[in-house]
């Protein structure tokens, strides 16, 4: 009886066997050999341009990946040289809220595990909950609070992926942290790169009135529809997180309102804005420590 409930449960849920394929495949179509991963969030994708000696592999050619299919995705995975550093870059990501289901969501995430990525950036695009915050502003995560109903960890627990019950109270390294807020300092960037809370409802809605209101009740400063599900399996096998949001829009809090959250605003002001996100990146892996 309980089989068949894990059956059911499991049924889109993908093995190490799987992932470590997946792995294989993509290390044996690239010479690169990095240790750290970056996955850039709607609009983000130019960080691709200051890659040096790219090799790159869309993800529909990649047997078992998830494609991605929302406007500022462009769905590559792009080998190369960052500030001297190898890295690979995720250009574009899953989200739950296209029918992935949450496992398949961070496929990415555990391949880039099975390929050797240490450390993980992810990066998305937020509505700003916190008053303080100006669109074209940017967040680095100091934790989450995850709202969408879903965890790719929920199923079967594969050990080798990592524990049945990983902590979570410290996802985001305090001195990759650290460090990004004094670069950002250095860099002039200080009034407008803020630290805060991030958190996810699935989507694809943007949120009611009442949702924001309660996020901002909740300390959320920066609300969106990923990234979570990266930063819970990859501090569950073990990563280091560090994670940024850029504040696309603010989000709607008055019911009368007339202006309303829009995909169109949140890709413009990336389009605006992901110059200094670039930088501030650009920075930090050129002083990490790998
Ligand atoms: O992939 P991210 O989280 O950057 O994308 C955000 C959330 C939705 O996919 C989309 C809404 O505009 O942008
Ligand atoms: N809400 C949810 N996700 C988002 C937003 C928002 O306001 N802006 C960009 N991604």
């Amino acid at each position: 009886m309980s089989d068949d409930k894990h059956t059911v449960q499991n049924m889109e849920s993908v093995t190490f066997e799987e992932i470590q394929q997946i792995a294989d495949h993509i290390l044996a179509k690239v010479k690169c050999r990095p240790k750290l991963g970056i996955i850039c969030g709607s609009g983000l994708g130019k960080l691709a341009d200051m890659v040096e000696d790219k090799e790159v592999i869309p993800y529909n050619e990649i047997p078992g990946f998830p494609v991605s299919t929302v406007p500022g995705h462009a769905g590559k995975l792009i080998f190369g040289t960052l500030k001297d550093k190898s890295v690979v870059l995720m250009q574009g990501r899953v989200h739950c809220y296209e029918g992935y289901s949450p496992q398949k969501t961070v496929l990415p995430v555990r391949t880039m595990k099975l390929m050797g990525i240490k450390i993980l950036f992810v990066t998305n695009a937020a509505g700003g909950i916190n008053r303080n915050y100006s669109v074209g502003d940017m967040m680095v995560i100091k934790d989450h609070l995850n709202l969408s109903g879903v965890n790719p960890l929920v199923g079967v627990n594969d050990e080798r992926f990592g524990p049945r019950f990983p902590p979570m109270s410290r996802a985001y390294d305090s001195e990759l942290r650290k460090l990004a807020l004094g670069i950002a300092k250095e860099m002039g960037f200080a009034d407008f790169v803020h630290e805060g809370v991030y958190s996810m409802m699935i989507g694809p809605n943007f949120e009611t009135v009442t949702e924001c209101r309660l996020l901002s009740m909740a300390g959320v400063d920066a609300t969106g529809m990923s990234t979570i599900p990266e930063v819970l399996v990859a501090k569950h096998c073990d990563m280091k997180v560090f994670g940024m949001s850029l504040i696309t829009n603010k989000v709607i809090m008055e019911y009368d309102q007339e202006t309303t959250a829009n995909h169109e605003e949140v890709l413009e002001t990336g389009e605006k804005r992901s110059k200094y996100t670039q930088q501030l990146i650009a920075e930090l892996v050129k002083k990490l420590v790998i």
